[in-house]
């Protein structure tokens, strides 16, 4: 049943408190509604009390309300349902981000009333297919895929505690308090003193309203006057809100911006929503911030002039006074110094200390030291003019044995640079805010796509691992195919024999032949089973909307498959009732594909056959039903019915040189095939000697 969900409440199963943790996750119900409508079962598991599980049936449901169909409409029975796991699950080896990993649940085999939806999938997967050719070969699109994770846009900016909005004026302090709240300081200052105040606690200082305009301020306070808070966008005032959700999500979006990049290299048209130039800007603002929002090296030489001022200081200081006590060490062991008879007098009257006169006599070799490693380290550390007053009170005039920096002076220093960092700082992440604010929608979307994209492709790239083929769809009843390959197998083994068959109306089988239900026969470990698993395989797959695993394959669309696999052992009488009960259900006018396998172990031989020959002539009845029984019990089954049912046969040519079976995989069509008894007998005879052997070509001789 049709049905359109507008409210997460339309949703079966989601009642009110899961509504409230659906919104509390996603921020809100049109986001949480985008998120189960675009099938994006990752982000939705992580739903607190959902799990994988769950939010794969909830996309399921939700899927088959808008869509009118279930998963459940097609594959009418548990192995149908297992096959089409296994081959999911296939598929999704080939998905590089957990999200599309798990967004390719939302494929399922359709029926054919539901053609044109088949056809719809079947025209992007078959785009994502020849994608996957352009693409052959190329690392980089999977390493940059693996690396794209969904953006995550709900992050909390913390708080910037260097920088203060004070204002003098209640209305604008309650509006700034309540805009930024937790982001940024907000004080009110009933005076210039107390502006002031306030301001030498932060670095950066924004003073909104005139008030303060007319004042001389001190040189350590360098507040940016705002008349008016309202005129200005928050990048202005806290660029690193906007940042911090860019720099947060940096991986994925630098990885996104290469992959267009990349895709658009390769000829592959892809989010054109963002023209070339769009993408180069994004990219190149991007790259002027790190993970935690901060300006990057390399960008601005004068800041990093500055920053890496800041971070030598420490050690080109301990390092400069170091050289300079050594310097005036040896200086000091070889100077001499001649006292006049008058300095001898004044130090023996005590108007002057020894100290004193050492100092005088010291001070020229002194202050030119002092000079040359103030020198020094201004040079060091490039700085500047007015950064060099500074350094100039770094070491005291009088002179000092051994020579220390002046705590002090390092601290003033340091924080004269670090104003000047956090400045320039703010002034690019405004520029850089202001631009990346413009990109928010778009990089959701790109981000979105690049991981949408991860979902084909995905399906291009299990489609060429495994050599798929698009299935031409006919009219009719009929499936045939050229170059079969079971992909369990494939999978399993690495290589299989491509076997070739056809029942119903397709152009592969035999000549004047389009019987659709067929009795497959043949030797043990022949490849009955695998036949039919890939028949199912192959159906389930065209019916999704995807290639198939044969070098050609014509296809007609059914309404359902029913796949009944071999049990182990035989039934009891109650699942002997069951199965029955299951296969009542075949019978109705429906088009449908009836595959199963070796159902004789239902009942006991003699009553099996009788049942099997009933429940093919029931489906014989229906025109557009193709079926499939594989069964050891074909000429039985043939003994109990006057339907013309066609019987096919897997048989095994003979031994080969290290006495294993030779088998041809491909069924012979109208053919009983012989079992393989006689070879096995004949392969023991072979391996043995003597009175065993004896015993074995005695056998041997009863088929001859
Ligand atoms: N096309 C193939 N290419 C290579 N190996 C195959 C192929 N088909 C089947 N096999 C191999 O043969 C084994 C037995 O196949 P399968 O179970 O399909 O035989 P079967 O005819 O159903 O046997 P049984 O009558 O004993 O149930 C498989 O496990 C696989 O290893």
């Amino acid at each position: 049943m049709l049905a359109e969900v507008r409210t997460l409440q339309d949703i079966p199963g989601i009642g009110d408190k899961m509504s409230k943790r659906f919104v509390e996750h996603f921020g809100s119900e049109v986001q949480a509604l985008d998120a189960i409508l675009a099938g994006d079962i990752a982000s939705i598991s992580e739903v607190e009390g959902i799990g994988q599980r769950y939010a794969i049936s909830l996309i399921q449901d939700v899927a088959s309300r808008v869509e009118g169909v279930t998963v459940a409409d097609f594959l009418r029975t548990r192995e149908a349902m297992d096959v089409y796991e296994k081959l999911l699950d296939l598929v999704r080896e080939f998905a590089h981000a957990r999200y599309s990993r798990e967004k390719l649940h939302v494929f399922f085999p359709y029926p054919s009333s539901k053609e044109q939806k088949i056809m719809q999938v079947r025209e992007s997967v078959s785009y994502y297919m020849h994608t996957a050719s352009l693409l052959e070969g190329d690392d980089n699109v999977a390493d940059l895929l693996s690396t794209v994770s969904q953006l995550n846009f709900r992050y909390q900016c913390p708080k910037i505690r260097d920088r203060v909005i004070i204002t003098s004026e209640q209305e604008c302090y309650e509006s700034a308090r309540k805009r930024f709240s937790g982001l940024v300081d907000v004080h009110f200052a009933r005076s210039l003193s107390e502006l002031i105040d306030i301001s030498r606690g932060f670095s950066q200082v924004i003073a909104v309203g005139d008030k303060f305009l007319a004042f001389d301020f001190p040189e350590d306070v360098e507040p940016e006057f705002v008349s008016d808070l309202d005129d200005l966008d928050d990048y202005k005032i806290i660029p690193e809100k906007e940042i911090f959700l860019f720099s947060r999500n940096l991986r994925s979006l630098e990885s996104s911006v290469n992959l267009v990049r990349l895709l658009r290299s390769k000829g592959v048209n892809f989010f054109e929503k963002m023209d070339d130039d769009s993408i180069e800007m994004l990219s190149s603002t991007l790259a002027l911030i790190d993970e935690d929002g901060d300006i990057v090296h390399g960008m601005d030489a004068e800041l990093d002039r500055i920053s890496d001022a800041i971070s030598s200081l420490n050690s080109v200081v301990a390092e400069t006074v170091s050289s300079v006590n050594k310097e005036l060490n040896s200086s000091l062991e070889n100077s001499q110094m001649t006292l006049s008879g008058q300095d001898m007098l004044k130090v023996m009257n005590g108007s002057m200390e020894l100290k004193e006169i050492l100092g005088k006599k010291l001070h020229k070799n002194y202050s030119s030291i002092v000079k040359d490693a103030v020198e020094r380290i201004c040079n060091e550390l490039h700085l500047e003019k007015k950064e060099r007053l500074l350094v100039d009170s770094l070491f005291p005039e009088e002179i000092m044995h051994p020579i220390e920096a002046d705590v002090e002076s390092l601290n003033n220093l340091r924080q004269h640079l670090d104003k000047k960092a956090k400045k320039r700082k703010f002034n690019h992440k405004r520029e850089v805010s202001r631009i990346l604010s413009a990109y928010r929608e778009l990089s959701r979307e790109m981000v979105k796509s690049v991981l949408d994209f991860d979902v084909g492709f995905a399906i291009g790239l299990f489609s060429r691992a495994y050599g798929l083929s698009m299935p031409t769809i006919i009219d009719g009843a009929g499936i045939g195919f050229k170059g079969g390959r079971n992909l369990f197998l494939l999978s399993r083994h690495g290589g299989v024999i491509p076997v070739d068959y056809s029942i119903g109306s397709s152009s592969f089988g035999p000549e004047n032949d389009d019987n659709r239900v067929v009795l497959l026969s043949g030797v043990n470990s022949g490849g009955k089973t695998s036949l039919l698993e890939l028949l199912s395989q192959s159906i389930i797959l065209a019916h999704m909307g995807f290639p198939v695993p044969a070098e050609k394959m014509e296809i007609s669309l059914t309404e359902s498959m029913y796949y009944f696999a071999k049990s182990k052992g035989t039934l009891d009488a109650g699942a002997f009732e069951t199965t029955l009960t299951e296969f009542s259900v075949v019978a109705d006018e429906s088009a449908k594909f009836v595959l199963a396998d070796e159902l004789e172990s239902i009942t006991e031989p003699g009553a099996s056959a009788k049942i099997m020959a009933g429940i093919l002539e029931v489906l014989m009845e229906n025109d557009s039903t193709m079926s499939i029984f594989v069964s050891h019990l074909s000429e039985q089954i043939l003994e109990n019915t006057n339907c013309n049912i066609r019987v096919d046969g897997i048989e095994a040519s003979g031994l080969d040189s290290e006495l294993n079976l030779v088998v041809d995989r491909t069924p012979r069509y109208n053919y009983v095939a012989k079992s393989t008894p006689e070879l096995i007998v004949e392969r023991l005879s072979k391996k043995t000697g003597g009175k065993e052997q004896e015993f074995y070509d005695k056998l041997r001789n009863k088929f001859q």
